[in-house]
């Protein structure tokens, strides 16, 4: 593929805004189409876009996927709210198409799909450096912080982080992370996979992560801070680069960034 053409969903938004230009000022890459609420999403609106991306609502952003891959496009997305089901439910429509595809003439790889709850280096950093620490501490919490404008809570990333957190305990076997409240637990933050995560809203802030690991007697603390949603923008690039060449659903672009 010579040229990789772009359609942005969310176009108006703070991030779809800044993919916008983002891709504009790429290299190897082109703006085809820039979509936001109300807009039908087809083969027709996508305008022979190879790559569609998302940043949209946790609400329709499953949804414009699976429009996405019918009008035969790959597609990155940012937008936040996926769990196990939709995630499922993706792979499968990806299975799919992708049999079809190879009973078929086409002889191009399959569609591909790449979900990341964060773009940022500094997040997907953090992420990972937690995951290869949680096996050696006896607690682990996360405190995620970011602008009041944000619609859900906990965020993706922190959801993400508590996921890989959860499974490097899980393989070690460690006991879940002491903890002797009995009242008040509204306060003790939510529980994603048994890794308490707190949800900060200030105005001020963009996107935070604090990751805390607790043993007797000491303290590790990996914070990452995305202070302009330009830290997001290299990561979308590579993962726009890159979905092409890799059929199926992908989640965490610590895949692609060889971190995983
Ligand atoms: N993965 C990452 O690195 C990042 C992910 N995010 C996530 O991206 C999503 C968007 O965040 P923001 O840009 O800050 O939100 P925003 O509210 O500024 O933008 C969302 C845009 O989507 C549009 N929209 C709503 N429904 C739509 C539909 N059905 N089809 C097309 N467009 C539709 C809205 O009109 C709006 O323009 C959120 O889920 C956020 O958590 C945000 C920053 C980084
Ligand atoms: O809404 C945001 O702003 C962000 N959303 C993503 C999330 O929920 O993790 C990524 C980043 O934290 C910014």
């Amino acid at each position: 593929m010579t040229e990789i053409k772009v359609a942005v969903l969310g176009a108006a938004g703070r991030m779809g805004t800044q993919t916008c230009a983002a891709v504009e000022a790429a290299g190897g890459l082109s703006l085809v189409a820039r979509l936001d609420k109300d807009d039908v999403i087809d083969a027709g609106s996508l305008a022979g876009a190879d790559v569609v991306v998302d940043f949209t609502i946790p609400a329709t952003t499953e949804a414009n996927v699976h429009a996405a891959l019918d009008a035969g496009a790959h597609v990155v997305v940012g937008t936040t709210g996926w769990d196990d089901a939709s995630r499922g439910r993706v792979a499968e429509h990806l299975e799919r198409l992708n049999a079809a595809r190879a009973g078929g003439s086409d002889q191009t790889p399959g569609l591909g799909v790449l979900i990341a709850p964060n773009f940022g280096l500094s997040a997907v950093l953090a992420m990972t450096f937690a995951a290869k620490a949680a096996r050696y501490f006896e607690s682990a919490e996360v405190i995620e912080l970011h602008h009041p404008d944000k619609v859900d809570a906990p965020s993706g990333t922190a959801r993400h982080t508590a996921a890989a957190i959860s499974a490097a305990r899980a393989e070690a076997g460690l006991a879940p992370s002491p903890d002797a409240t009995e009242t008040g637990w509204e306060a003790r933050g939510a529980d994603v996979d048994g890794v308490r995560v707190h949800a900060v809203r200030l105005r001020g802030l963009v996107a935070h992560e604090e990751i805390l690991l607790g043993n007797p007697g000491e303290q590790l603390v990996i914070r990452q801070d995305s202070f302009d949603r330009s830290s997001f923008m290299p990561g979308v690039l590579v993962a726009v680069r890159a979905v092409v060449s890799r059929p199926g659903l992908t989640v965490g672009l610590e895949h692609v960034l060889d971190l995983a």
